[in-house]
């Protein structure tokens, strides 16, 4: 790894220089080679264990965890920041830096009455998911690695430690602006410093001046609503939409009691802390506006409000825009480039309507989300019979939306061609939480991590048939369904 030290070394006072502690028994459980390939990296060897593991160092690396704040569950928290992870330095790649972390890798001056680590079930979720949504094309950071322990931890029982090996394109998240708005009141010129550090690293198109600011929350909300519109059309839930879980470009950040969704459900929570459903899957397109309404207040002593609310009001419809046409490609609903402005703004509307009723079907007969689309790639647009019919309860429920679906899809010239399209955007494959979990049982108790190398192999192609590995993509058994996870990772 060859690192570059920006963040370390021009933004004085916005870390704490803090040195990770090795883990005991150190072992790869995964290692990603495309994400590898991200920072020039080929195999794994013994000399990067020994420092991804906090046993050695790593030359030039730098060792911080990062202060922030942030709203938790709509509450706001005055002081947060990096309690268990540790930050080495950003590793130059072939196309560009990428942050390179150990979460997981000892306490901080932030981990407040946590001990810094993570444990092996978390640690490997994350390390899952983080490359299977990649594969999905979802913008997000990316694990390099996952490295297991004998370090014992205590959460509800006593379980091994392990390390996730983040890489992330930044890890500035909204609560970095909070912090330096808020717990450090009278002092914009932090503010216009992270800024103008942000835009120099990760908006280079725009310079740092006042001038470029209003054009940049306008990009941020941007990436920010294209994110949740691909979360939606994969069925991702997230499950902590924190502020201090949102990343300033746009990625998908910090992997806690995450799920896919097996049967589609606008209501499914995933985290088994969200007694009221503020992280509900179909609540995440509001929450995201109104984390970037808490960015836009701290952005108020440096940004006009009239330019802030400007960028804010196009939240919903870049969403619905990126949203549409995601789903637009698995449905196999073209679109005419010669129509006008007006004409594509209806034929929006339209097709959102036609996307809602497939999922309000879907919902109302208890369907599988991915499964169900990855049939589009079996049918036969031409005909009549729908082999999804045979799914429906209420068949003339179903016999209307499809009559109003082949008439939007209209004549197709080559059908096998049609469907092989339909299989590229529907993936037979997702990381499902029960397929996760017999990972995570495999290697709890048998010291397997065998089940883990192929799932993650197994997502890297989730398009692909695949056939040998058919019994991937079925629906979970019945101890796996809505799996709902606990926050203590
Ligand atoms: N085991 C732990 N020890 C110390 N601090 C922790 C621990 N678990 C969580 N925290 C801290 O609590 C806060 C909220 O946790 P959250 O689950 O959002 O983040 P995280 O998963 O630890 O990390 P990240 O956001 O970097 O992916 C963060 O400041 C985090 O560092
Ligand atoms: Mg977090």
């Amino acid at each position: 790894m060859r690192f570059k030290q920006d963040f370390f070394e021009q933004l004085d006072g916005f870390y704490t220089q803090v040195y990770p502690q090795g883990i005991s028994n150190p072992h790869w459980l995964g290692w990603s080679d495309d994400a590898a390939q991200l920072i020039g990296l080929e195999k794994p060897n013994d000399a990067l264990l020994m420092q991804l593991s906090a046993n050695a160092a790593a030359p030039g690396a730098s060792y911080y965890a990062q202060v922030y704040s942030g709203h938790q569950f709509g509450g706001y928290t005055p002081r947060l920041g990096d309690g268990r992870s540790i930050i080495l330095g950003e590793a130059i790649g072939p196309n560009g830096a990428w942050d390179v972390a150990l979460k997981g890798g000892g306490p901080t001056p932030y981990s407040r009455h946590g001990d810094g680590r993570a444990v092996m079930r978390s640690a490997v979720r994350e390390f899952l998911v983080s490359e299977a949504l990649a594969a999905l094309s979802v913008p997000t950071s990316r694990a390099l690695a996952v490295i297991g322990s004998d370090l014992p931890v205590w959460r509800e029982s006593q379980e091994t430690a392990a390390i996730t090996v983040r890489l992330a394109k930044s890890h500035i998240r909204f609560g970095h602006f909070e912090y330096f708005c808020y717990s450090e009141k009278g002092a914009p010129d932090k503010l216009t410093q992270l800024l103008n550090f942000t835009l120099a690293q990760h908006f280079p198109h725009l310079s740092a001046d006042s001038a470029s600011y209003k054009q940049w929350f306008v990009e941020v909300v941007q990436s920010t609503a294209k994110m949740i519109a691909h979360w939606q059309a994969v069925g991702f839930a997230h499950g902590v939409m924190n502020t201090d879980n949102m990343s300033i470009v746009g990625d998908t950040f910090d992997f806690g009691p995450f799920a896919l969704l097996d049967t589609f459900k606008e209501g499914f929570i995933c985290n088994h802390s969200d007694h009221d459903g503020r992280y509900a899957f179909g609540q995440q397109p509001g929450i995201g506006l109104w984390n970037l309404k808490r960015l836009a207040q701290a952005l108020t002593p440096i940004i006009p409000s009239d330019d802030l609310i400007a960028a804010l009001n196009r939240y919903q419809p870049s969403l619905v825009s990126h949203y549409v046409s995601l789903m637009r490609a698995k449905l196999g609903l073209s679109i005419d480039s010669d129509l006008g402005r007006a004409a594509q703004a209806e034929r929006e509307k339209q097709d959102l309507a036609l996307i809602s009723q497939f999922t309000v079907m879907l919902e109302n007969n208890q369907l599988d989300y991915s499964n169900s689309l990855r049939k589009m790639g079996k049918i036969d647009i031409s005909s009549q019979y729908s082999s999804l019919r045979d799914d429906m309860l209420n068949v003339s429920e179903f016999d209307s939306w499809y009559q109003a679906y082949q008439a939007r899809v209209g004549d197709v010239a080559d059908v096998a061609a049609w469907q092989q399209q339909r299989n590229q955007h529907n993936p037979k494959y997702i990381l499902r939480n029960y397929l996760a979990q017999e990972a995570i049982i495999d290697i709890e108790e048998k010291a397997d991590n065998s089940k883990l190398i192929q799932l993650q192999q197994l997502l890297t192609r989730p398009y692909d048939e695949q056939p040998e590995m058919d019994h991937f993509a079925k629906r979970p058994p019945d101890w796996g369904q809505g799996l709902v996870m606990s926050c203590s990772s």
